[in-house]
Order: structure tokens, then sequence, then C-alpha cells
């Protein structure tokens, strides 16, 4: 799926319209048919109580009147408040005419303004994704207002106050609401941690907006939804062997940190790597070769750290980082790893790597190293260690300017975890991730993730970016499935691990028939 800028979301609306012969009135008769089919579902009767509908003036606030029109015809008690304007949108005046008397309405003024008990449901369609200015007047009173009164609010489209694509100036009033439902595409504003808060749970109500124009448009923010990465991973041929599926090599663990080795290896194994080996300090040689016996193990000749570097030649990719530490002998095998990875006769490409945890860390401390990355090799920071190699963010949208560029800089493709993992490429696009959930938030996700990446960058029939795209899916889906066995607060790594599995099997090809 991919997202489109405000400006983009109007020209489909009018595409759609133009492309099939539509009164513009129909296609916001039929958002609005969406909305009111989510809530019917969602609220009986009894439950939703006597609905407010605030409605703007443009086509947002038109939605709302169509909104409560459907709302009173399913026999829902509905009243209105309009925010009065200078001008209302056509739509919204063929929506006013055609609402029924029988239905309230009042004019909302600084002296008038509407009663919410606590707990009423509120429907906000005061502005949607026309807002061209952050909200002043009388519309910041009833955003107070409606805060103040601790109403269950359901947004239309997008929560008012709230641009789609930009951030507003801080401190902007906008309107906090438990749920949104929005029309066709997902809007980069939901994306965002700094707009939780306003955005609450996000619903898309497919309206039939024009296929053709979503296909042809340009932007470079994408959405992994499960039809982006259905029969990604190639199906096993019956007669493959171990090599088919790549010999990965994980440079892992310190003393106190061999869970991260281990993490990583088992989520490795359970990736369906062919085979792997893994470089560990020695004193982990023994609990290693006992936890993951299918994996190889190279004891370091230093007990605690990793200090040297195996011959890279076996290995189709490495992975480097969980548990590593970033003393000045683990520096020395990344910057080794770094000279060897290039690309050379027999690998065009460079060895793929992955690199994260302390691995990123040392990498933000020596970013002289940057040129040095094989192009297409994958970094995985949280935004703390993202900072670490770049800057300070300002917000969010900036730290997704300073994200883009990095990726297209260092021609690298960038997991910058969290919420709706954003992974940024090497041409320069955004694809944010839809699976997972907080439970997540959990020591040692992170390494189940270098090792999940690590198994498919090792496979020889899997590009780059698709395998890095899978896995991020895949990991997240692994969280789902855990959570819904173990609840979000009892999920730990270990139990991704087992997850990935049944995971990836969802998202494996059919074999034609
Ligand atoms: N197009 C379609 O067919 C469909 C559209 N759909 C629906 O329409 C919504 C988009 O509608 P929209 O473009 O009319 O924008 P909307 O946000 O309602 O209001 C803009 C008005 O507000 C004004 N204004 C702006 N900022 C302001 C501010 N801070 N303070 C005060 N005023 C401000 C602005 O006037 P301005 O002063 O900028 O000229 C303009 O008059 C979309 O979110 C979806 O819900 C669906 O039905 C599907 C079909
Ligand atoms: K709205």
């Amino acid at each position: 799926m991919i997202i489109l800028s405000a400006a983009q979301t109007r020209e489909l609306d009018q595409a759609t319209i133009d492309e099939q012969h539509l009164p513009s009135a129909a296609l916001m008769e039929r958002a609005a048919t969406a909305f009111t089919r989510w809530f019917f579902g969602r609220l009986t009767q009894e439950e939703a109580g006597e609905i407010l509908v605030l409605c703007g003036p443009g086509n947002n606030g038109g939605d709302g009147l169509a909104i409560a029109h459907l709302l009173h015809q399913g026999n829902y008690a509905v009243r209105v408040g309009l925010l009065p304007a200078g001008k209302y949108s056509a739509d919204w005046q063929h929506n006013r005419r055609h609402l029924p008397t029988a239905v309230p309405v009042v004019e909302i003024t600084e002296g008038q303004l509407p009663d919410i008990l606590p707990g009423t449901a509120v429907i906000d369609a005061l502005f949607g994704t026309g807002l061209t200015r952050p909200l002043t007047g009388l519309a910041v009173t009833l955003v107070a207002h409606l805060a103040q009164a601790k109403a269950r609010v359901i947004a239309v489209d997008i929560p008012s106050g709230l641009f789609a694509d930009a951030p507003q100036p801080l401190g902007s009033a906008v309107v906090r609401a438990q749920h949104t439902v929005s029309f066709g595409l997902p809007k980069l504003a939901f994306l965002l941690p700094q707009n939780a808060d306003f955005v609450g749970e996000w619903h898309l109500e497919d309206i039939g907006l024009s296929t053709r124009f979503i296909e042809g448009a340009a932007t470079y923010w994408h959405y992994t939804d499960a039809a982006a990465v259905a029969q990604t991973l190639p199906a096993r041929p019956k007669f493959s062997h171990k090599g088919t599926f790549g010999h990965a090599l994980l440079l892992a663990g310190s003393r106190g940190k061999m869970g991260a080795a281990l993490l990583a290896a088992g989520a490795c194994l359970r990736s369906g790597v062919g085979l792997l080996t893994a470089q560990i300090p020695s004193l982990g040689y023994g609990i290693f070769q006992i936890s993951q016996p299918e994996a190889m193990c190279l004891p370091d000749p230093q007990t605690d750290f990793i200090s040297e570097l195996p011959d890279l030649k076996p290995y189709q990719a490495v992975g480097i980082g969980p548990g590593l530490s970033q003393n000045a002998a683990s520096l020395a095998v990344f910057q080794q790893l770094l000279k060897e990875a290039v690309a050379s006769k027999t690998r065009p490409k460079g060895l793929p790597l992955i690199i994260d945890a302390d691995a990123l860390n040392l990498l933000g401390q020596h970013r002289e190293l940057l040129p040095l990355l094989p192009e297409n090799t994958v970094l995985t920071p949280h935004p703390k260690e993202f900072e670490r190699l770049t800057e300070p963010a300002r917000d969010d949208y900036h730290r997704l300017e300073l994200l883009r560029d990095f990726a297209r800089t260092h021609r690298c493709l960038v997991v910058l975890k969290g919420a709706y993992t954003c992974l940024a490429t090497p041409t320069g696009d955004l694809h944010f991730n839809s699976t997972g959930n907080p439970g997540m938030a959990t020591g040692g996700s992170g390494d189940v993730l270098t090792g999940v990446l690590l198994a498919l960058r090792a496979h020889a029939q899997l590009p780059a970016f698709e395998a890095v795209r899978l896995g991020v899916y895949a990991h997240g889906l692994a969280g789902d499935l855990a959570a819904a066995e173990t609840g979000q607060a009892g999920l730990v790594a270990g139990d991704l691990v087992r997850h990935i599995g049944p995971a990836l099997a969802t998202l494996t090809a059919r074999p034609a028939f």
C-alpha cells in the first residue's frame, strides 16, 4: 500500500470522481456509509447513547452531515453542532439541505458550546485533509471543550487540527480521538509516535478510490501490509540441500550478554538458514553448543569478548552486534569485517552484512567507517542508536528526513525500529511496517530481528530489499502470534523465536499450478 500527501489525496478524490463519472456527493456518501458501517459494528444504539456530530465547513464537515443522516436512519439518537464559517463546500451544502429536520442542529458560538456529558460519543468532522493552517479561535475553544468533557471521540478521516503529512507547530490544538476511521489509504501522520495520542486506534475503510491513480502516484512512503509481502519467501524445492539456503556467520556475545547471541542464533536457525556458524567469546562455548546444537561454534581466543574475525570465504551473509560490547578488540574485528566485505571479483556486490546493537554504536563513534559499508548493508538501529549515527531529530518528521538521507547517502537499508518500524532504502523509499505490538518492547526483540534478517540475507534467491521487508514483517507477525498466546506483558524475546517459523510459513510462495 502507498501513502499519499494531503495534496495527492485531493487529486485522488478528484480522479475517482472523474474516472467513475460520480457526482462528488456520491463519493461523500460512500465515505459516510463506510464510516457508519464501522460505527454500527462497534456500538449499538444503547451503547452509543445520544451522539454528537461536530461538523466543520469543508468536505470533512460534509461527511459529518451525511453520517448524522445515516445514524438517524439507523435509529441512533443524534444531534449536530456546526462550526460557523464564511463559506461552506458545495457537498456540505448538499448534505445540509438533505439532513432530516428531526435531527437537532445547533450553530456553535463561544457563548454556546454544546453540552457534552462524560462518555458521550462525539464524531469529529470539523476538519480533514483540507486543513491549511493550525486551528484558531472558536475551533480551539471547541477542541479544549471536547478534551475537558472526557467524551468518547471518533474522528472522521483524521483528527481535526492534525496535518496529514507534516508537523503542526508545537502546542497547536488537535482533537484527541480514541478511534480514527479513515478512507482509502493510511496517512503518514498515523504512523508517527508524536501523533499517537491524537489518532488513537486507526481503521481504514475502502471507498472504491481510483486504483489507476494509486498505482501511478509518485510517492516514497509505503505501508507494508500482508499483500505486499505475501508469497515473498521462495518455497523450498524438493531436491534442495542445506547449501541451497546459505551459510550465515554471526558475531555476537560478550560476558553477561551471551543471551543476545543465543536469541539471534535461534532466530536465524528458525528462519530457514542452511547453516549457521557463530563466533562467540569462549566463556559462552558450552552454553552455546548445548542451547543451539544446530549451529556450529567458533570459540574466540578471548574469554569475555570477540577479538578475531574468522575467514569469511564460506559465508553468504554476516550479522554482527548483538551483545558484542564496544571494546578496542571488537572495534578491530568490526573494522576488519568492513574491509573484507567490500565488493570483489568473487563477490561483485560485496558481502551482505547486518549491523546491529553495539556494532551500530561502534559505527556511530567511528563515522569514518561509513563509506566502507557494502551496498545494501542492513542497519537495524532503534531511534537512540540512529541518533548516534546522525544527529538528534527535532521531531518524528525530521527523523524521517534524516533516515531517508542516511540510507541514500550510504546506499544501505536502514531498519528504524519502533511501532511501525520504518525501512529506508538506497532509492529513498520509506516502508512502514504494519505488524507487531507493544509486547515486543522487551529485551532481546532486536537480537531476534538480527537473526531473522541474517537468515534471509543469506538466502540466494531473495533480493536485499525483499529479504529485509519480509524479515521485518515476519518478526512483527511472530510478535502478534506470540502475544495471542502469552498476552503482551507476558511476551519475551524467546517467544518470537518460537513463532518466527509459523510467521514465515504464512508468507511462503505456493508452487504455481
Ligand atoms: N474530496 C472528496 O470528494 C471527498 C472528501 N472526503 C472528505 O473530505 C475531507 C477533505 O475535505 P476538504 O478538502 O474540503 O477539507 P476540510 O478539511 O473538510 O476543510 C477545509 C475547509 O476548511 C478551511 N480551513 C482549512 N484549515 C482551516 C483552519 N485551520 N481554520 C479554519 N478553516 C480552515 C478551508 O478553507 P480555506 O480557508 O483554507 O480556504 C476549507 O474551507 C476529507 O478529509 C474527507 O473527510 C470524503 O468525503 C471522500 C470524498
Ligand atoms: K476530522
